[in-house]
């Protein structure tokens, strides 16, 4: 049915197509959701191809993308990013270090040593109370708000398809999870990786440190520059290539919880891309590495949700439930402190 996008150092990470779930016979449908589930169970990390996601309003997405980080330093700090419990807004280079340490000392003097190589821009939920987004001035951006919205909402729907087939591949009722993720208090994250001279990264500097998500899952849409990685079961790094149509899906931390550590929720980063262009630089030699884009879609259960394991995931030979339950609001906002 797919073919495999990654396969090295015992990381398998699957191309699966979407629409054989979404609009498959009902044999088709139950093995996507088979082979999603194993996926997340596996390696934590899947390639959906054939989403219901416009190419057109991707392609729009990264160039409103580009036009708002081409803007001036004064421009975008009018937005700034503030709260964690907002967590919607800009954030200039060296602001947020993504990273696995929850203590917020070793994280600052981490962001002091190595800080990211680079900027975002976060959008939440349009409608929630208190929380207003950021929206860049319409007179510079015209068309921005109207693209993120859009995206923002069309995410959300395939969000709420590929929780359906968790649900499915788990032998549960397809829409076990439809009222933990019907609200969309997700994020939407445009990240700008800004061109790198060689020797930063020969000096240790990465784009995005090593870290696993937050939230339940991740859509992650990536230009074609590459040097995302993903950890493999060793150890060691491998790299998780932009392959073109497709959407990179991963599991996040609180996921992993929800199932009872039954899913993965995988490292992963963001380092110098694997096949450098040979055009640039003196005699082949790369002395910079053009700027990158990619798009990520946090998926979060609802804010207000209470999550405990999941029906199946405990009791018999799976063993006890691991996690007190936790609102799923909390959990996040504990994790978001630590990081800026
Ligand atoms: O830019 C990427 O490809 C990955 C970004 C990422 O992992 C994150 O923001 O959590
Ligand atoms: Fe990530």
């Amino acid at each position: 049915m797919g073919s495999t996008a990654v396969e090295q150092d015992g990381l398998v990470i699957p191309i699966i197509n979407f629409s054989s779930f979404l609009s498959g016979s009902p044999e088709a449908r139950l093995s996507a959701a088979k082979s999603i589930l194993q996926a997340f169970q596996t390696s934590g990390f899947l390639y959906l191809s054939h989403t219901p996601i416009p190419p057109s309003l991707l392609s729009s997405v990264f160039s409103n993308s580009a036009a708002l980080f081409s803007q001036p330093p004064e421009f975008k700090n009018q937005y700034r990013w503030t709260t964690p419990s907002a967590n919607r807004g800009y954030s200039a280079p060296g602001r947020e270090k993504v990273t696995q340490l929850t203590s917020s000392d070793d994280v600052s003097s981490l962001r002091a040593s190595a800080p990211d190589l680079k900027e975002s821009f976060e959008i939440g939920r349009d409608d929630e109370a208190g929380h207003p987004n950021h929206w860049p001035d319409g007179a510079k951006l015209p068309d921005f708000r109207a693209v993120m919205a859009e995206f923002f909402r069309r995410c959300h729907e395939l969000n709420v398809e590929v929780m359906r087939a968790i649900a499915v591949g788990m032998g549960l009722e397809e829409g076990f999870f439809d009222t933990f993720v019907n609200k969309g208090d997700n994020t939407l994250r445009l990240l700008h990786y800004p061109p790198v001279e060689k020797g930063r990264f020969e000096g240790g500097a990465v784009r995005a440190g090593e870290h696993s998500d937050y939230g339940s899952i991740t859509l992650l849409f990536q230009d074609e520059r590459g040097g995302l990685q993903v950890q493999a079961p060793e150890g060691g790094f491998v790299d998780a290539r932009p392959v073109e149509g497709t959407v990179v899906v991963n599991a996040g931390d609180l996921l992993a919880r929800w199932a009872n550590e039954g899913v993965k929720s995988t490292v992963h980063r963001v380092v110098e891309p694997p096949a450098p262009p040979k055009e640039e630089g003196v005699g082949g030699e790369v002395r910079e590495y053009p700027a990158r884009y990619s798009v990520a879609y946090f998926c979060n259960p609802n804010f207000d949700s209470f999550i405990e394991a999941i029906p199946g995931t405990y009791g018999a030979e799976k063993g006890e439930k691991r996690y007190e339950g936790i609102y799923s609001g909390d959990y996040l906002v504990q994790r978001l402190s630590a990081t800026y």
